[in-house]
């Protein structure tokens, strides 16, 4: 299956987005809102002073009578030809027809004259109410990832709780003997690199990872632990290929799951696989080099999280490459670069079975066939 398709293919896998729940602010980051943000308020709430200084009323000189600073909820009138002094954000009061700035206004005894480098104009230094949005307006669409400035947002459009969609569920199973989870690498042992590398990277992406277990190179464990798991999403390393004890593509048939993608045209990583298991869960399976690991993620798990955790889908991003990029004859290759102001360079030490290239990469270059000459636009998908 080409590159593109398997991507497609786990996304559409995905289209069945998880339930709705209500969560507070401050537990909403990462999740992905389930319905659009509207404002409950206009944004501002009322026509507020946009500096320190005078609201005034009228043409001047004005005569200066008391002040309002901000946090006040009543402000009395003013009446043409008077001023009182404000501070930058507080409520401006009825009938004030502009805010002249402090470093504008002179005062003689109760009398404020304009000495700004302009005329003051009407409504000049006034952000009035409703400026940036009317209450019932739609500020975000449904699929958009709660950052911290989406929190801000609802925060300052009147939201105390969001409705967002339930994380998906991640069970990470490590598979394979000769792996190690503590220690110094020897005769036959490695460390296990993807059990530290994998987690970190689903929840940025906003999946909750139940579970990291390691399952040993046995067919019953491995079956078991598939028949066993009630994660939306398992994903598993290594036993991929056709190796003695590549126990996975038994275990998948063993349980009933159905393949929907079994082996993709992509380097590294062209053993990875997709199947749905029984109940609507699916296994992402990743083959055990780390790189190939990793393009694995954003072949195929990152697209179906994305999707089962609502996210809407987002066009791609494209830079030039700043050399020739090499490709694959008839793959697609996923390369580890870093950006320069000439565009992507690709960077050294990007065997599968290595990590130094995409422990320094901003983003993977997806290299279609043949390859990409330098200056081409070529896509750029997200590393770890
Ligand atoms: N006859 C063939 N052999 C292989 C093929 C093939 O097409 N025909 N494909 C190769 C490719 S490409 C890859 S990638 C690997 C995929 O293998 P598996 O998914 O079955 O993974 P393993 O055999 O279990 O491990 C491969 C390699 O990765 C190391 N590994 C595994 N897990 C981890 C981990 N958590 N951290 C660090 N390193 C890990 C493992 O020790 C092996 O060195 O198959 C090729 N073979
Ligand atoms: O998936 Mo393998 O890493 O292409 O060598």
């Amino acid at each position: 299956m080409s590159w593109s398709r398997a991507r497609e293919t786990a996304r559409g896998a995905g289209l069945r987005p998880l339930p709705v729940v209500g969560l507070p602010l401050a537990e909403a980051l990462g999740h992905v809102l389930a319905e659009p943000l509207g404002a409950l308020t206009d944004l501002p709430a009322f026509d507020t002073s946009a500096m320190d200084g005078w609201a005034v009323a009228g043409p001047g000189p004005w005569r200066v009578a008391g002040r309002v600073l901000a946090g006040r909820t009543e402000v009395p009138p003013l009446a043409d030809g008077s001023a009182v002094e404000i501070a930058t954000g507080a409520q401006l009061p009825p009938g004030a027809t502009a805010v002249l700035r402090r470093e504008h206004g002179r005062a003689e005894g109760t009398l404020l004259r304009d000495r700004g480098p302009q005329q003051l104009t009407t409504g000049q230094d006034v952000r009035p109410r409703g400026q940036e949005c009317r209450r019932g307006e739609e500020l975000l669409p449904a699929g958009t990832v709660v950052g911290p400035a989406v929190l801000g947002l609802a925060a300052a459009c009147g939201h105390d709780r969001l409705a967002v969609r339930r994380r998906p569920v991640v069970q990470l199973l490590v598979l394979g003997d000769e792996l190690l989870d503590r220690g110094i690498p020897g005769p036959g042992l490695v460390r296990d690199a993807l059990g530290p590398l994998l987690p970190p990277w689903l929840r940025a992406v906003g999946a909750e990872v139940a579970e990291v277990r390691c399952v040993r190179d046995d067919f019953g464990l491995l079956r078991d632990a598939l028949r066993h798991s009630t994660a939306d999403v398992v994903i598993t390393t290594g036993g991929t290929a056709a190796g003695p004890v590549d126990f996975l593509h038994r275990a998948l048939a063993e349980v009933g799951a159905r393949l929907l993608v079994d082996g993709v045209a992509v380097r590294p990583g062209h053993p990875m696989l997709l199947a749905e298991l029984p109940g609507g869960r699916h296994l992402v399976g990743l083959p055990g080099n780390p790189l190939a690991a990793a393009a694995g993620m954003v072949t195929l798990a990152l697209p179906l999280l994305h999707a089962r955790g609502g996210r809407a889908a987002v066009g791609p991003a494209l830079a030039p490459a700043a050399v020739v990029l090499p490709g694959h004859p008839v793959d697609t290759r996923l390369q580890p670069v870093r950006r320069t102001a000439e565009g992507v360079v690709p960077l050294a030490f990007d065997g599968p079975a290595m990590l130094r290239g995409l422990a320094r990469a901003e983003a993977l270059a997806v290299i279609p066939p043949g390859g990409a000459a330098a200056g081409e636009a070529v896509e750029l998908v997200e590393a770890p």
